[in-house]
């Protein structure tokens, strides 16, 4: 879930101004959540990812912790969703369900106004039960996941595949915590009920010119966890705006700062804005989680993010607002629901 970014705006190329890496860092979490981790060792670890989020809003973890057979599987069961019937995607279509969650499919969602998305998704999200009272009013960040009919084990390899990265996510927030200079534990009781949706993606193969698979964009939410296929072209944008090349590495996942953990942080931690073109040519694949927080957290600017030179930024945010909002702006089914076509 993501932002285009093309209406000009000063401030955000005044932010990006520093940011001039011609590379992402790939980033070893064993000192930080393997057995031996210290305190000393989390705290190097955590400085580390700082100045990735500073100077870049990019890294790659290794070491990450997330059996690979949980991966593997997760890749199969995507293939085998998107290789389904487009009648039978369409079952489950997000316009047709209560919350955002679902199918879309190409075209539907296009995150640059000047060069339309070229993919297809099934987005889930924390699973709850129909009487959860966030869902019952209304908010459609919350609620059940549908999931396609007759497709056995799909469903379990994929919340399974959910509940690592959301288990990665934690470990990552107090990572930011550490890094930022607060409390370890202060993200944990705003991220317990967190709006986290994983997209399965299927770009799909086309001959001539390069293509865009998705669009110049930032991501809403605070933290991005990406596995991406072996085709490359996902490209991040440094402050010369020169694309630079985020390839897939064996054993990593990329990780990135959405929207949210920029208003946070006063933008002291970078939402980048990236991009996939696709220049293989050949149908590529990708599974990013978005990591937000809690609906009803109010996002203030946090403790060493701002200072007499530099004040907040943003105003006070209830973060399931502002990203609603976001998502009303790029989905075309949610701007019929709101008004614009219906
Ligand atoms: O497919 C990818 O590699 C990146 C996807 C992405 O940036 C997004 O869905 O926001
Ligand atoms: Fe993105």
């Amino acid at each position: 879930m993501s932002s285009s970014v093309h209406a000009p705006n000063p401030d955000r190329l005044a932010r990006e101004k520093g940011r001039n890496f011609t590379a992402v860092p790939v980033i070893d979490l064993a000192p930080a959540i393997g057995p031996d981790a210290t305190s000393v060792s989390r705290q190097a670890v955590a400085d580390e990812i700082g100045l990735a989020c500073e100077k870049i809003g990019f890294f790659y973890v290794a070491n990450h912790g997330v059996n690979s057979h949980k991966i593997s599987t997760a890749w199969a069961e995507a293939k085998r969703f998107f290789a389904l019937p487009i009648k039978r995607k369409n079952e489950i279509h997000i316009s047709k369900l209560p919350n955002h969650r679902g199918y879309l499919g190409i075209g539907e969602e296009t995150l640059d106004a000047y060069a339309a998305d070229s993919k297809e998704v099934f987005k889930i999200g924390l699973e709850l039960p129909a009487d959860d009272p966030d869902f019952v009013n209304g908010i459609i960040m919350y609620g059940p996941n549908t999931w396609p009919r007759d497709l056995p084990g799909f469903r379990e390899t994929i919340y399974s595949y959910y509940q690592e990265m959301s288990a990665l996510s934690k470990e990552l927030f107090r990572l930011f915590a550490l890094a930022i200079g607060i409390d370890e534990c202060f993200f944990d009781d705003k991220i317990d009920k967190p709006m986290a949706q994983l997209n399965l993606i299927r770009y799909p193969a086309h001959e001539g010119e390069p293509r865009v698979g998705i669009g110049a964009h930032s991501d809403y939410e605070c933290l991005t966890l990406l596995a991406q296929d072996n085709n490359g072209g996902l490209e991040a944008r440094n402050a010369a705006g020169d694309w630079i090349a985020v390839p897939p590495i064996e054993g990593t996942f990329v990780v990135n700062i959405g929207d949210m953990m920029a208003r946070w942080t006063n933008d002291r931690f970078a939402s980048t804005v990236h991009r996939v073109y696709n220049r293989s040519r050949n149908e590529r694949y990708s599974m990013p989680f978005f990591c937000g927080c809690n609906y009803h957290t109010i996002v203030s600017c946090l403790p060493h993010c701002s200072s007499t030179n530099n004040p907040p930024h943003y105003p006070d945010t209830v973060a399931g607002e502002h990203l609603v909002g976001r998502l009303d702006a790029t989905n075309a089914h949610r701007q019929k629901d709101n008004g614009a076509g219906a």
